[in-house]
């Protein structure tokens, strides 16, 4: 079984390494919206995989890194795609939850799903 949980935040980038022209080589913000989503068994007596406030423990203060920054001075997010976004969500969380995917979403149409490195 999946659960997954959704969270929002607000942030400013630019893409250092888009050709020439690009309009997102200027700075400019989105109001990202990033779906964690986790996997494992129900518990039988609890009948949850996990109970969704643990999650948003876990996960709600990794958000608050990013919320009202400037995504490209923090570490990691040097070019700060809504891929290296994901990777970087999945390098932070993995530890700590059993991630089935990470979505990040820039903008209502655009976004990217990431189910974890390849093995
Ligand atoms: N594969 C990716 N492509 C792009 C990314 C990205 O993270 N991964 N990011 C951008 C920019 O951040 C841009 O702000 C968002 O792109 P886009 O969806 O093109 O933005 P618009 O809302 O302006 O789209 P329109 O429908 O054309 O108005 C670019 N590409
Ligand atoms: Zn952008």
């Amino acid at each position: 079984m999946e659960i997954f949980r959704e969270f929002t935040f607000e942030a400013a980038h630019r893409l250092p390494n888009v050709p020439e022209g690009h309009k997102c080589a200027r700075l400019h913000g989105h109001s990202y919206r990033v779906v964690v989503t986790v996997s494992g068994p129900v518990d039988p007596t609890a009948g949850w995989v996990m109970d969704f406030g643990d999650l948003k423990a876990v996960v709600k203060p990794v958000i608050e890194e990013l919320d009202h920054y400037y995504l490209n001075e923090i570490p990691g997010l040097e070019n700060p795609t809504s891929e290296v976004l994901a990777e970087w969500l999945w390098a932070r969380l993995a530890g700590d939850l059993p991630l089935s995917e990470i979505t990040v979403r820039e903008t209502c149409t655009s976004g990217c799903t990431y189910r974890g490195p390849q093995s």
